[in-house]
C-alpha cells in the first residue's frame, strides 16, 4: 500500500464510517435512482393542488418508513491501494444519492479521470445551460479523483475556473483531469468540461494539500 492509501484508511477509519457490501449498494442504488426520477417529476409536474397535497403525504409516509432504522453517517466503500475513496453518498456521481449528478469518474491508464455524462434540468442554472456551481462542484470531484489516483490525495485548496462558454444540458459531456506536478504535500491538476462540438466550455485548475492529520 502506498503511503498516500495509508494515509487515507487513517482518516476514513478515524471517520468510523460503515461499508456496505454489493448487494446492499445495488439495492439502495436503485433506490436513488428511483427518488431522482421523483425529483424530476417534482419540477417538471403540471398535476393539481390536490394531487400535490395527496404525493406530498405519500412522499412524507416513505421517508419515515426509510428513517425507521437509519445509519450516523454516510457509508463508504473502502480504499484502493493507490489511495482512492469510492464515497457512496458523494455529491457527484454517489449512486446512493439522489441530489448527485450521474458522473461516473474512470481512471485511465495514464492517470487522466474521465467521466462522460448528460446532466438534466435539475442542474440548471441560466435557462437551457448547466448552473456554474454545478460545473465547479463536478470538476473538484474529477480533480480530486485524479489527484488521489496519482498516490497524492488532499484537500482542495485553490479551485480557479474559467467559463469559456455556457454548458449546455440534456446533451453528451465530457470532463477530464490530469495531475499536472506535486510540489511536496501539494499536488497541481488541470480539468476541463468538453461540449457535444468538441469545444472546451469550462478549464480549472486547482491546488490539493494532504492533511498532516
Ligand atoms: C489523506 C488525505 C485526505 C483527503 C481527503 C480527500 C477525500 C478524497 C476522496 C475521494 C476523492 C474524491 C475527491 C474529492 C474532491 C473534493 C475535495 C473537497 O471538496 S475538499 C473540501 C474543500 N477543501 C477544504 O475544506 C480545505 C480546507 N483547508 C484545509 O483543510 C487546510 O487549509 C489544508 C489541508 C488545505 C492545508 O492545511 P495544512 O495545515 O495541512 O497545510 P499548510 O501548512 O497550511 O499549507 C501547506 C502548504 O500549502 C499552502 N496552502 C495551503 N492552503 C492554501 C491555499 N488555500 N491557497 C494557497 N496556498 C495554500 C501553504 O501556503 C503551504 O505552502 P508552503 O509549504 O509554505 O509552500
Amino acid at each position: 500500500m502506498t503511503g498516500a492509501g495509508a494515509a487515507m484508511r487513517r482518516v476514513l477509519e478515524s471517520r468510523e464510517r460503515a461499508s456496505l457490501n454489493g448487494e446492499q449498494v445495488a439495492a439502495l442504488a436503485e433506490l436513488a435512482q428511483r427518488v431522482r426520477e421523483l425529483n424530476e417529476a417534482v419540477v417538471h409536474t403540471e398535476v393539481g393542488a390536490d394531487e400535490v397535497a395527496a404525493i406530498r403525504d405519500e412522499v412524507a409516509a416513505l421517508t419515515a418508513r426509510l428513517s425507521a432504522a437509519r445509519r450516523e453517517h454516510p457509508p463508504l466503500v473502502g480504499v484502493g491501494e493507490d489511495g482512492t475513496v469510492r464515497h457512496l453518498a458523494s455529491p457527484v456521481g454517489g449512486v446512493l444519492n439522489p441530489i448527485a449528478p450521474p458522473v461516473a469518474i474512470v481512471v485511465q491508464p495514464d492517470g487522466t479521470a474521465r467521466a462522460e455524462f448528460t446532466l438534466n434540468v435539475l442542474y440548471e442554472g441560466p435557462p437551457g445551460f448547466v448552473h456554474g456551481g454545478v460545473s465547479a462542484m463536478i470538476l473538484d470531484q474529477l480533480l480530486g479523483v485524479a489527484a488521489s489516483a496519482n498516490g497524492t490525495p488532499g484537500m482542495t485548496a485553490t479551485l480557479d475556473l474559467r467559463y469559456r462558454r455556457p454548458t449546455p444540458h440534456g446533451v453528451p459531456l465530457v470532463a477530464e483531469a490530469k495531475v499536472d506536478r506535486t510540489e511536496g504535500r501539494k499536488t497541481f491538476v488541470d480539468a476541463r468540461i468538453i461540449g457535444p462540438d468538441g469545444r472546451t466550455t469550462v478549464e480549472a485548475t486547482a491546488m490539493f494539500v494532504m492533511p498532516l492529520r
